[in-house]
């Protein structure tokens, strides 16, 4: 039974009774119309009274207001999202500030931990290794008929809390969740998945409620070819389709980008979604205090797979900003574990041997180490920007912190990892150590910071800035690939609308509460780019625009007609 979600035209559909109640891209509730109920064979399963979205909205939050803890406010949520996905949306869109960091960061890092604990229903794809022979069987028991967005992960790097198997399916629901709420892609078109190939995490082997493989995750080859298989079955089944790659770990990330950006229409989250929106967010910040990017001096806390994608990025922007390529690379200072990378550091994975610093450059420093430690690059290099994409709460220390502020004016910090408790630094303590002189952005949502008398908004530097705006651009022209070039189109959009930057007033980026009306921009940008680039069939500006707001579904009930089944 197919039906289209996009538009008013009435609903046409086969299921009715318990089996359109228990559907949640369906179901109204007690919305159902008298006439509907009598249609629909509903009469006599709901409460008598009929009532709007509105009124069931006002009892959901009133029910929503009733718990204290934010992991059970979020599995109310998904009971809520597992029942009636259209009452979901219309909640989650009237409180979106309030709700964003419990169907996501940082409350979904807690409901990835307790997966299985939590576990209430079904939703999205669990694809098991042991399925690896039946997978075009597995992706056609997904009944959605047409899926645009998959959000795929295999748990192996969940935020900064490591391998949490299955419960990665948690980030792929929360990010699908913001591609609905802020890109309007409806939930008809949406799939989570999870590809289960095991877990090296004791705790959850050992765990009896863990609902994943108990088993340590598949060798290297067992791992590609399956990822391989996956790839070639979605092919087949929705060859339109998004796939967005979500929290894969370092030594997988980056490869399975390389291997299909090229084949089929998708991106890597960590890497290309993160460096869009860090980007974004410095060139807000440079402009905000009337610098350029090109002329900062840029330390990475983590030289893993966003901190490198980021570092790209930048070093692009430096050159279109009129910087040799060399000169960019030479601003670029990533720290990882072991120090500096550096020239005749081992064991460097292959994206990061074209970061590492060169022994010349390093020739006036004087530090004690083999290689400078974060602390020496603080005294040597005097950056102006720091970003941590490390994942372990508390690198960036009083000493480091000071030491920065020591030779730069008003540094740019930013501290990314997610969820909140790994955080490099609170915002707090970074406007404390910086004396309030400080521009500062955080990938989780922190509160405002008083100090001295002055109110610091803290943006929250998160890709969700940039992803559902990048989908709904790619569904808008049926881009076949995305581009880095579409991806900078997202980041300069970004910068464009920074409040800060435009008017000396306001955050660094807009407020989440206009994340819809920036998703729209970003897409009109992004599909821009893909038509430019040959990437999409051309359509004028009009049309695309039409097109956007065509496919920018709402969370409004629509009029059913039964059709026989
Ligand atoms: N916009 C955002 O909010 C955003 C986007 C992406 C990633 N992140 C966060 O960034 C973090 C890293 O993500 P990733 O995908 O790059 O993970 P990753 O595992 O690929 O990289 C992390 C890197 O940090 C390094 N590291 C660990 N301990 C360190 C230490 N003591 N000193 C220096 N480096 C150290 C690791 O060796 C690794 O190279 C996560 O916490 C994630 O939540 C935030
Ligand atoms: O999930 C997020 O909040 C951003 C990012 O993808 C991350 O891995 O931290």
């Amino acid at each position: 039974m197919s039906a289209n979600f996009s538009t008013k035209r009435p609903l046409y559909t086969g299921y009715a009774g318990s089996a359109l109640l228990e559907t949640p891209l369906l179901n109204k509730g007690s919305a159902f119309t008298r006439e509907e109920r009598a249609a629909f064979n509903l009469t006599g399963l709901l409460p008598p009274r009929y009532e709007t979205i509105e009124e069931q909205v006002s009892r959901c939050y009133q029910q929503y207001r009733s718990f204290d803890d934010a992991i059970n406010k979020h599995i109310y949520l998904r009971v809520i999202q597992d029942n009636n996905e259209t009452l979901f949306y219309r909640l989650v869109q009237q409180h979106l500030e309030e709700m964003l960091p419990i169907i996501y960061t940082p409350t979904v890092g807690d409901a990835c931990e307790q997966f299985s604990d939590i576990y209430r229903s079904a939703r999205g794809l669990f694809i098991s290794y042991e399925d690896r022979h039946n997978l075009d069987d597995v992706l056609r028991n997904a009944t959605k008929a047409k899926v645009k967005v998959i959000v795929v992960t295999d748990g192996e790097r969940v935020l900064g809390l490591g391998d949490q198997g299955i419960g990665g399916m948690g980030i792929s629901i929360g990010k699908l969740s913001l591609y609905t709420a802020c890109g309007g892609i409806s939930p008809a078109y949406t799939l989570p998945v999870m590809l289960d190939v095991g877990t090296n995490n004791e705790k959850l082997l050992n765990d009896p409620m863990y609902m994943g493989l108990r088993q340590k995750r598949v060798n290297a080859d067992e791992y590609n070819a399956f990822i391989d298989l996956f790839i070639q079955a979605v092919k087949r089944r929705w060859p339109e389709a998004i796939i967005q790659f979500e929290d894969f770990a370092q030594p997988n990330a980056m490869p399975i980008l390389q291997r299909y950006r090229d084949q089929v229409c998708c991106f890597n989250d960590d890497i290309q979604g993160t460096a869009a929106v860090t980007v974004g967010t410095l060139l807000a910040a440079c402009r905000s205090k009337g610098a350029q990017l090109k002329d900062q001096k840029v330390v990475f806390v983590g030289a893993g797979s966003a901190g490198c994608g980021i570092a790209e990025q930048i070093i692009s922007q430096m050159v279109a900003e009129g910087a040799s390529e060399q000169q960019a690379r030479g601003q670029i200072y990533m720290v990882d574990r072991f120090g500096l990378l550096a020239e005749g550091m081992a064991e460097l994975r292959d994206f990061q041997q074209a970061l590492v610093q060169t022994q010349q450059a390093l020739s006036g420093w004087s530090y004690s180490g083999e290689f400078p430690s974060l602390l020496d690059v603080m005294h040597c290099a005097e950056p102006t920007v720091l970003i941590g994409v490390s994942g372990q709460a508390g690198l960036f220390t009083e000493q480091i912190i000071r030491a920065m502020k020591k030779g730069c004016e008003l540094p740019i910090i930013f501290p990314l990892s997610n969820p909140s408790r790994q955080v490099e630094a609170t915002p707090e303590q970074v406007i404390e150590w910086t004396d309030g002189e400080v521009i500062v952005a955080t990938g989780s949502p922190f509160k405002p910071v008083s100090f001295n008398g002055k109110v610091h908004a803290i943006t929250q530097c998160n890709n969700s800035y940039i992803f559902p705006g990048i989908g709904l651009g790619v569904i808008a022209v049926k881009a076949r690939l995305i581009s880095d070039d579409m991806l900078r189109a997202a980041s300069e959009t970004l910068a464009a609308n920074s409040p800060l930057a435009n008017t000396g007033q306001g955050g660094l980026l807009p407020p989440f509460t206009e994340l819809a009306a920036l998703s729209k921009k970003i897409a009109f940008a992004v599909a821009k780019v893909a038509m430019q680039q040959g990437l999409a069939l051309e359509i004028d500006d009009n049309m695309l625009q039409q097109r956007i707001e065509n496919n920018f579904w709402k969370p409004e009930y629509r009029h059913y007609r039964r059709v026989s089944g």
